[in-house]
């Protein structure tokens, strides 16, 4: 889907678009508020020292109330209506921009005025840290999940590219007329005043809006309950301390709380050195606006074309593996020898911490249960400014004491600046923090990493990841036509059912009714047509889908063991090696068809296609494949020795032209170092099967399904071999 549809699509849902419009208005106040309060608090003092202080100030009073009101702020928005939250929390804003110039001029300036300034700003910052843990919390509620990422994308272009500039250009304007304000209007009417007061109506008609337009905001979907319940009310103080036991329990959190801190502690670093790093690299206030620049430039790519780059990637890898790359981008600056690569370096810097705000917020959003969500984003809203603070400070001062210096040993001298190892450090913390966060949340373990980010840039299908399934035990007999497994698989189920195992046999295709058609369709010459290759790959995958989903699985999931003759191997080695489509898109077909469920244990009969179809001729009636040329099954054969290698672990292959018997040997030894044996009370000790002489044939357990799997009763061989072909 293209950007623009993605984008229709979100602001096609009502509430959604409604509150779209209330966030673009609220941050332009916002902005709007920061520039003006600041520029009203010079402007009613005398002096450049004086004018600093009051701007500083205001500044600073706006940092301070998430220090101390954050954690709490949370609270409002899990425990009170979330749309009631914000339309009061609003209004309060109205009243307090609005109350800026009314008390300036009332006082008629000075330093009454900048301290009231200052106590608004602190007030209105404070009802902010609660807006916004509720705002955070509603969103996901009204969206379903897959949109959540392009919301995201939406809100923060708009409150961090479009509504700074917008407000920017506001003041900008209004204070180019600003005598002309005045000697029309009257001294109440200086251009920061009537930005203070536009900023106080936006206020006022994102109140009514969320009020009287989006009730959607009310809706709760209760995490640990049925949707719409009531969240159980306990005290302010436990769900305060459940908030933070949330964080210290849930996996995910954990590692995108860990995440979040560690990018923004880089962060810190960074901004606190860039004048640093400016001098360091033999440039000035114009390099240092540069790097700034090429700073946000990287954030807003990262947040813009993101989701598009890494395609179908793992949201949780993304996470993790952007805050790496941001790591590895500072580790480049510490290093950088000139500007060029110093840009190149802060740009990556951006881009990666830019894609893990976006996929941090979408992955809070979208996975933190609804009735905790609002302490979980205040959490993480107070921890990422006092962090950010600390190390802006922090790295200053330490950057600031030791600019440079130059170590002598003899011939050899290097130049050694505090910056850089500080940059080196940050670089360190960022993918310390990117690989553990990648570690706690990972969703497809056993997937490799880098193969799936490799896939998802080529836009190429991924691997699913690896489910976990039961108690049971899954094998698998793979191997050429008339390689020996039909017989092979008869022998196991019945040696481990005298075991006392309880075994499910199987086979692909054609173990399920709609299988029984399928194999007809795909195989059956009869039928008088034969599918194209890739419809061949979709008939075999449909029939596996359906086989794992009605028997495997649930056999399973029941603790039996399931023996199956071909699986997800044969259309790798078929349809991937034999009929020469993409092994790897066969693969993830198959990997979607089973979701990802993989055997425990194959067991491949190698076999020259020559002597497996001499063998298989010895039946009467070819199928569609075993009339494929002698070349076609040397490429199957190949390809399953090839899939076997890459995971030896998890294979045993064997030359199937041993006699039956050793091969069985074989075959039995191997499963009973897997397959632990049951005892009389049901306890196991593992590697000890029954051995030849347990194993007669009068002591085999009747089985049905054996039976009806393989002595031909629904074999298209048999159809084929009644029409005579
Ligand atoms: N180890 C062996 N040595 C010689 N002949 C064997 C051996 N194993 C099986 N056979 C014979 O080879 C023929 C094919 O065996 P089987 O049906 O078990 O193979 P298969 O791999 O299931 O074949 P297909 O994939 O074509 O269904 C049968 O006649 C069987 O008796
Ligand atoms: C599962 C599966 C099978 N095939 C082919 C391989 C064989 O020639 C037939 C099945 O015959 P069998 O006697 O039951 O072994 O189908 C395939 O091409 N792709 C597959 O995924």
């Amino acid at each position: 889907m293209s950007a623009a549809t993605d984008l229709r699509a979100i602001l096609r849902i009502r509430p959604f678009r409604r509150l779209w419009a209330v966030l673009g208005l609220s941050a332009l106040g916002d902005w709007l508020g920061l520039l003006a309060t600041s520029l009203f608090a010079a402007s009613q003092v005398e002096g450049a020292t004086a004018q600093g202080l009051a701007f500083g100030s205001v500044i600073a009073v706006r940092l301070l109330p998430s220090l101390v009101l954050g954690p709490l702020a949370g609270i409002f928005a899990d425990r009170w209506d979330r749309r009631l939250t914000m339309a009061i929390c609003d209004m309060l804003r109205f009243a307090l921009f609005a109350s800026i110039p009314l008390v300036g001029l009332a006082f008629n300036g000075g330093v009454r005025a900048v301290g009231y300034a200052a106590i608004a700003q602190f007030a209105i910052e404070a009802v902010a840290m609660v807006w916004m843990p509720a705002k955070e919390a509603a969103v996901p509620n009204l969206l379903p999940k897959a949109r959540l990422e392009t919301a995201n994308q939406l809100t923060l272009v708009t409150t961090y590219g479009l509504t700074p500039v917008l407000a920017a250009g506001v003041l900008g304007l209004l204070t180019s007329f600003d005598a002309e304000l005045v000697s029309g209007l009257g001294r109440w009417a200086t251009a920061v005043d009537l930005a203070l007061y536009f900023n106080a109506l936006t206020f006022l008609a994102a109140a009514l809006v969320v009020i009287t337009m989006i009730p959607e905001l009310s809706q709760r979907k209760n995490g640990h309950g049925p949707p719409g319940a009531e969240p159980k009310k306990q005290g302010m103080l436990r769900e305060f301390a459940d908030g933070w036991k949330y964080v210290g329990r849930t996996k995910l959190v954990r590692g995108l709380v860990l995440g979040i801190l560690g990018a923004f502690a880089s962060a810190g670093v960074v901004i606190g050195t860039a004048q640093f790093y400016a001098k360091a690299l033999g440039g000035g206030d114009a390099t240092f606006s540069t790097l700034f620049a090429t700073l946000f430039i990287g954030l807003g790519i990262g947040i813009v074309a993101g989701p598009k780059i890494v395609g179908q990637l793992s949201r949780r890898r993304w996470f993790g593996l952007s805050i790496i790359l941001a790591g590895c981008a500072v580790i480049l600056d510490s290093i950088a020898p000139h500007v060029a690569v110093a840009m190149l370096g802060t740009f990556l810097v951006g881009a990666g911490a830019g894609m893990a705000f976006l996929s941090g917020i979408t992955l809070l959003g979208g996975e933190v249960a609804d009735d905790v969500r609002g302490r979980i984003f205040a959490f993480i809203n107070t921890a990422a400014r006092v962090v950010l603070m600390a190390t802006i400070a922090g790295s200053g001062l330490i950057a600031g004491f030791g600019l440079a210096r130059r170590v002598d040993w003899g011939v050899f001298h290097v130049d050694l600046s505090a910056t850089r190892f500080l940059l080196l450090a940050a670089g360190i913390i960022g993918i310390t923090t990117g690989l553990s966060a990648l570690r706690q949340m990972d969703d497809k373990p056993g997937v490799p990493v880098l193969k799936d980010v490799w896939s998802s840039i080529r836009g190429r299908p991924l691997s699913l990841g690896q489910p976990a399934e039961g108690t049971g035990f899954f094998i698998v007999f793979e191997g050429g036509d008339g390689s020996g497994k039909s017989s092979q698989v008869v022998k196991l189920a019945a040696h481990l059912r005298l075991t006392g195992r309880d075994v499910v046999l199987t086979r692909e295709p054609g173990a399920t009714d709609i299988g029984r058609r399928i194999r007809t369709l795909v195989l059956d010459p009869s039928t008088g047509s034969e599918p194209s290759p890739r419809a061949e790959a979709l008939l075999y995958a449909a029939d596996r889908a359906h086989h794992v989903a009605t028997i495997v699985r649930p056999a399973l999931r029941s603790g039996k063991v399931v023996i199956s003759d071909r699986y997800v191997d044969s259309s790798l080695a078929y349809q991937g090696g034999g009929r020469d489509l993409p092994t790897e898109e066969v693969a993830w077909l198959s990997d979607w068809a089973t979701a990802s469920l993989k055997p425990d244990l194959v067991v491949l009969l190698d076999i020259d296609p020559a002597v497996g179809l001499a063998r298989a001729s010895g039946r009467a009636g070819h199928d569609h494949i075993e009339r494929e040329s002698l070349a076609f099954h040397e490429k199957v054969r190949y390809k399953f020795l090839d899939i076997a290698a890459e995971d030896p672990r998890r294979y045993l292959v064997v030359d199937a032209t041993l006699s039956e018997d050793e091969i069985f040997a074989l075959v039995r030894a191997r499963v009973g170092e897997r397959l632990p044996v049951p005892d009389d009370d049901g306890a196991v000790t593992p590697g000890s099967l029954t051995t030849d002489d347990d194993l007669r044939d009068s002591d085999l357990p009747e089985d049905p399904s054996t039976a009806q799997l393989f002595e031909g009763l629904d074999d298209p061989r048999a159809a084929a071999r009644e029409a005579g072909a």
